[in-house]
Order: C-alpha cells, then sequence, then structure tokens
C-alpha cells in the first residue's frame, strides 16, 4: 500500500509542491514559473463569491489543461442528468436491493448507474443520486464533472483516486469530496468495489453551522483531508472523459492530464473518515430531529433550507429515557434517499441491505418497520449502543425523481409498503356518545 501524505482542513487555504521550488512565493502568476511549469487557475465560485464561499485553486503544471482537441459525445450508458423527467416522481416509498457486482471488466465511470435526481446543472441546482460497481481500474483515462461536485460513499472496496491535486485513499467508511471540473482516475487496489455518489449541482458542500452546539463537534474541518501534490510525466495516449450538461464527452491527450507539481488554493479534494464525526444526540429524552447528524450541507437560496445534506447514522449510544428510541413516523417536506454502507440501520429491521437504497419523497409516510416499532416499544430502556452500522441520507429540499432504470430495475424490491403493512391498531376506550 503505498503511503499517502494530506494536509488538514476543510475549507483552507492548501498549498502543495511535489519539487522544492515549483510554487511560486508570493504572487500566482510569475513571468517565467520555476521549471518553465504553467500556471492555470480552476475556480469552483464566481470569482466574486464572498470570501467564505469562494473556491479556486492555482495550477502548475508540465503543460496547460488548454493543449487538447476537441470533445465528442461518447456513450454514458446507465449515467443520467437532470431534469430528471424520464418517468413522473412517484409519491410512493421505494426501497432497492444492491446492484450486482459487475461480470464483465467494468471501470468507474462504466459502472455508473444513476438511481434519481432533481434540478440540473443547466440551472445550477439540484442533485442526483448515482450507485457505482465496478471491478477493473481505469487505465489511461481521467474524468472529470464541469456538472458539479461529487461526494463519494464507498460501501465496499477501497478506491485510491489519483486526481490533479494529488491522491486519496477512501474505503468504506470514508468520504470523497471531488470538486466539480477536477480531474480523477479511479482505480480499485484491493478489487470490486461498490458504493454511492450524490452529484451536487448547486452550491458546494460545506459544514454545516453548530449554532447552540458552539465551535466544536459533528464533523470537525481539520479531520478533513486533502491530498498532496505528486504527479505524473506520462507521454501516453490518455482519454479524458467529461460530464457536461448531463453527457459524457471524450477527447484523447497525448500525455497524462495528472501532471500538476504544485498547486495552492481552496478548490481541492478531501477525504474524511467518518468515524471521527462527533456525533451528538439526546442525553434526556425524545428522538431529536436528524439535522443533528449533518456531516456536510449544500445551501439553497431559502435560509436553513439545504439544496442538499449529507447527513449519516453512525455508531452511537442510545440512552434516551421514556422514549421511543428509533426514528419516529413521520411526513417530511424534504425528500430524502437512503444507503447503508454496513449493519442495520435502525429503523428498518429487514431487507435494507447494504448497498441497497430507499426513497422517501416529499409527504410521502414512513418511518420504523413494524419489527423495529414493536421491538422498540417493548424495549427495556437500558443504555445501548448502536453499534456496527452506519447508514446515510442524501436528503433535499426538491423532489427525487427516480429514473426509468431504477425503476425498472430488477433490484427494485415490489413489496417495501408491507413492511408498514400489519401495524395494529391503537386501542382508545370507547367514548360515550362518540359513535355517530
Ligand atoms: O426516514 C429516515 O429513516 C431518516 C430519518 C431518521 C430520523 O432519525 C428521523 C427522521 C428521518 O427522516
Ligand atoms: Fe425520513
Amino acid at each position: 500500500m503505498d503511503t499517502i501524505h494530506y494536509l488538514s482542513g476543510f475549507g483552507n487555504e492548501h498549498a502543495s509542491e511535489a519539487i522544492p521550488g515549483a510554487l511560486p512565493v508570493g504572487q500566482n502568476t510569475p513571468q517565467r514559473v520555476a521549471f518553465g511549469l504553467y500556471a492555470e487557475q480552476i475556480s469552483g465560485t464566481a470569482f466574486t463569491a464572498p470570501r467564505g464561499e469562494n473556491r479556486r485553486t492555482w495550477f502548475y503544471r508540465l503543460r496547460p489543461s488548454a493543449t487538447h482537441p476537441p470533445y465528442r459525445r461518447t456513450e454514458a450508458r446507465h449515467l443520467r442528468s437532470g431534469p430528471f423527467d424520464e418517468v413522473p416522481p412517484t409519491p410512493n416509498r421505494l426501497r432497492w436491493n444492491p446492484h450486482p457486482l459487475p461480470t464483465e471488466p467494468t471501470t468507474f465511470i462504466e459502472g455508473l448507474f444513476t438511481m434519481g435526481g432533481n434540478g440540473s446543472p443547466a440551472i445550477g441546482a439540484g442533485a442526483a443520486v448515482h450507485v457505482y460497481a465496478a471491478n477493473t481500474s481505469m487505465v489511461d483515462t481521467a474524468f472529470f464533472n464541469a456538472d458539479g461536485e461529487l461526494l463519494i460513499v464507498p460501501q465496499s472496496g477501497t478506491l485510491r483516486i489519483v486526481t490533479e491535486m494529488g491522491v486519496l485513499r477512501v474505503p468504506p467508511g470514508h468520504v470523497a469530496l471531488i470538486p466539480r471540473g477536477v480531474r480523477m482516475r479511479v482505480e480499485l487496489p484491493d478489487g470490486p468495489v461498490r458504493g454511492y455518489i450524490c452529484e451536487n449541482y448547486g452550491a458546494s458542500f460545506r459544514l454545516p453551522e453548530l449554532g447552540p452546539i458552539g465551535a466544536n463537534g459533528l464533523a470537525n474541518p481539520r479531520d478533513f483531508l486533502a491530498p498532496t501534490a505528486s504527479y505524473e510525466d506520462v507521454e501516453r495516449p490518455t482519454r479524458l472523459v467529461q460530464k457536461f450538461q448531463g453527457h459524457l464527452w471524450e477527447t484523447t491527450l497525448d500525455h497524462s492530464p495528472f501532471d500538476v507539481v504544485a498547486w495552492h488554493g481552496t478548490h481541492v479534494p478531501y477525504a474524511y473518515d467518518l468515524a471521527r464525526f462527533n456525533t451528538i444526540n439526546t442525553v434526556s429524552f425524545d428522538h431529536p430531529d436528524p439535522s443533528i447528524f449533518t456531516v456536510l450541507t449544500s445551501p439553497s437560496e431559502t435560509p436553513g433550507t439545504a439544496n442538499c445534506d449529507f447527513v449519516i447514522f453512525p455508531p452511537r449510544w442510545m440512552v434516551a429515557e421514556h422514549t421511543f428510541r428509533p426514528p419516529w413516523f413521520h411526513r417530511n417536506v424534504m425528500s430524502e434517499m437512503m444507503g447503508l454502507v454496513h449493519g442495520v440501520y435502525d429503523a428498518k429491521a429487514d431487507q435494507f441491505v447494504p448497498g441497497g437504497v430507499s426513497l422517501h419523497n416529499c409527504m410521502s409516510a414512513h418511518g420504523p418497520d413494524r419489527k423495529t416499532y414493536e421491538t422498540a416499544v417493548a424495549a427495556d430502556l437500558a443504555p445501548r449502543k448502536i453499534d456496527n452500522t452506519l447508514a446515510f441520507m442524501f436528503e433535499t429540499r426538491w423532489v427525487i425523481a427516480p429514473t426509468s432504470a431504477a425503476m425498472e430495475s430488477a433490484t427494485l424490491q415490489s413489496d417495501y409498503d408491507a413492511c408498514w403493512g400489519e401495524l395494529r391498531k391503537a386501542q382508545v376506550p370507547t367514548k360515550e356518545g362518540s359513535t355517530p
């Protein structure tokens, strides 16, 4: 396994050079950059975005990215983008089993399968949810997404993600955040992989405000790790594939695009170990709203109403007294797509399995399944650790429309509704005069 060095801190102005002296000091674009390197800026926000939001990085590279022939359209297989209008959005609760691992050689790009989404890259709002399943490393191939950033949640198998800024190692239980436009090559050092992706068309993910929680807690900035510069001086034909307005385009370079010798900036990829999440929850009674578990948020223009939140349900102690401890029954204005990295999710005793997906759209009634309910109302409320589990949710202000491929997939469960089917009616004492 290669040793990877990281820089710590979400949103920092990071700087890294693979060769001492490659990074200009005190300015971005010297007349002549050291070693004849090319200075090139990538921006992830408008130049004039407020300081706290502004994201951009300066690369110092062997060749400018501009040296490429035209792109041509290429096949997108099961990768889709907004507008999600293939099938009418459904108010029904849906759940899918995991996608099988491929039997044919399949890379990360070829193994992308879009489950659904909202908004579109054309309007710069909304998010798509993809799953991936792959068994082959990308070789002499690079990918970037012009449509938004990618939050990658591995469920099985480790990803080694080579980016323009350096290398990230992302096993299950960790996540990777790849900013819009940044080139990546996904390698599978330990064999086949499967996982989830939130493709965010809106404002980039950031740490949520902490309000009365204070200055520490939830995901702490220093646990987000950016790569250090490492470059390839490779002159071999390389396929460069991009997703642009929902379609895949490709061109062929005569060199590796991972030729950045030094860089500095804020538009950088991160890896984050979800075990570092400082989970905060009730120590008295009642089950708080799951916003307490927000790792990252993409805000919309409406305060407090996210374009998309990334929320996790990690191992934690349950201590609430005189409380129904699992997630309650609810109908939410926000729409929820969930996945499970491993273990059992505390609202679903059965059939929500690692690698699976569930969808509960705006106002669709859901909550604990029957078995969870019956167990929880009968439970002795000693402190109990929910352990060996990691579920998560992409929660968004807009309805998530599934793709036609997701609706037609053999992985779609036909009997999800049945998990709430046999909940017994409450027995209230008969009140005099209550019958018409
Ligand atoms: O539906 C779900 O399982 C997600 C969820 C969890 C929770 O603890 C409270 C509300 C909610 O939507
Ligand atoms: Fe929910």
